[in-house]
């Protein structure tokens, strides 16, 4: 009978442990670190629910903690295998348990579903690979969302219906052709803003303002179709083109974008996910043992006493 091996520190399955554990953490950190980031517009931040009536920041925590242990699990069963059919069932399987999690900590409100897809997709590809360089790793998510999902319920979702109405492809388009808005938009505004000696935070709010300025985000079209698109669009432009998150004109346009898409129920859930996704990728890169905190919540707080 063949012996089972222990798992030492010199293991390859301890290695991988770890990996898969640094990775989750690295994934849930990211998850915090967008939810706290304030003043983001029309999103739950330190400031509120913004334009949620279902969510606080208090259920993004509880839900992101309650996602995190399947991100490990993700991690663990890419680990060493194939990248193939078999592995896309296995990952969907523990992506829709993770759903489940996420419903049940927060009562049954969406917290997190967009971001379960796509960093669960980037979490396995960084466990298969020792490679950090996000182009790399997003192309591997890519090539294994692309896999067949033979599981897929046959429920309509928001997605679905806004694929229908509007030809716009959601997350699943986004993870198809490699996540382009997280590698080509979000990861370089982030470098930018940080190398034009911006702080974390104003650097985070860039990379989110260039993500919402070019996605079609179902959140936007399921609630307000294409007009209401095009104010996002619109109203990160004129954010970007005054002059960013940081400078005098550039906050206090962020904050009027915020206090419109409030009014009109407007939340860009799906530049949140991918933002979440740049910060992933970005700590990923740097070899970070965590996600760097930016200090939003302590000014806000400061703000309020
Ligand atoms: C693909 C998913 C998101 C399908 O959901 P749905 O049809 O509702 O997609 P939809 O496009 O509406 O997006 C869901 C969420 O993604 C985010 N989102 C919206 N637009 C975009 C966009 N353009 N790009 C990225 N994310 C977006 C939003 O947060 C939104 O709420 C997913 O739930 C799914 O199929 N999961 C199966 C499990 C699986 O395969 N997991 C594998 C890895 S975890
Ligand atoms: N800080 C955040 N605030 C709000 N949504 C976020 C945030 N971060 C990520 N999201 C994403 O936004 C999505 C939630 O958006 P939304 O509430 O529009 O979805 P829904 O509940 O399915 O739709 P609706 O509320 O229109 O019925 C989640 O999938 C989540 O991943």
């Amino acid at each position: 009978m063949a012996q089972l091996r222990p798992i030492t520190r010199s293991s390859k399955r301890f290695d991988a442990l770890a990996r898969s554990e640094w990775l989750s953490e690295l994934a849930w950190q990211s998850l915090i670190a967008e939810a706290e980031l304030t003043p983001k517009p029309g999103l739950v931040d330190g400031r509120g629910s913004g334009s949620h009536s279902d969510l606080s920041l208090e259920l993004m925590r509880r839900s992101a903690e309650a996602i995190a242990p399947y991100f490990t699990r993700m991690a663990l069963a890419s680990a060493d295998v194939p990248m193939d059919t078999s592995l896309r069932a296995v990952v969907a399987s523990i992506g829709r348990e993770a759903e489940v999690a996420m419903l049940r900590a927060t009562s049954g409100s969406n917290a997190h579903k967009g971001a379960i897809w796509v960093l669960g997709l980037l979490v396995c590809a960084a466990s298969l690979s020792e490679g950090s360089s996000p182009e790399f790793v997003a192309e591997s998510a890519g090539y294994l969302a692309r896999l067949p999902d033979r599981a897929r319920p046959q429920a309509v979702s928001h997605g679905d219906v806004v694929l229908e109405r509007y030809g716009a492809t959601g997350a699943r388009g986004e993870a198809y052709v490699n996540f382009p808005h997280v590698v080509k938009i979000g990861l370089p505004a982030l470098k930018a803003a940080r190398k034009n000696g911006r702080t974390e935070r104003d650097s985070r709010l860039a990379a989110l303002l260039s993500i919402m300025l070019y996605l079609d985000d179902t959140c936007v079209l399921y609630r307000g179709g294409p007009e209401t698109q095009k104010i996002v669009h619109e109203g990160a432009a004129r954010v970007i083109k005054v002059g960013g998150p940081g400078s005098p004109k550039g906050d206090a346009a962020l904050i009027a974008l915020g206090q419109e898409l409030v009014s009109l129920r407007i939340s860009p859930g799906g530049s949140a996910d991918l933002l979440a996704a740049t910060l992933f990728l970005d700590a990923l890169e740097r070899g970070l043992e965590r996600v760097e905190k930016d200090n939003s919540l302590v000014e806000e707080n400061d703000g309020e006493n």
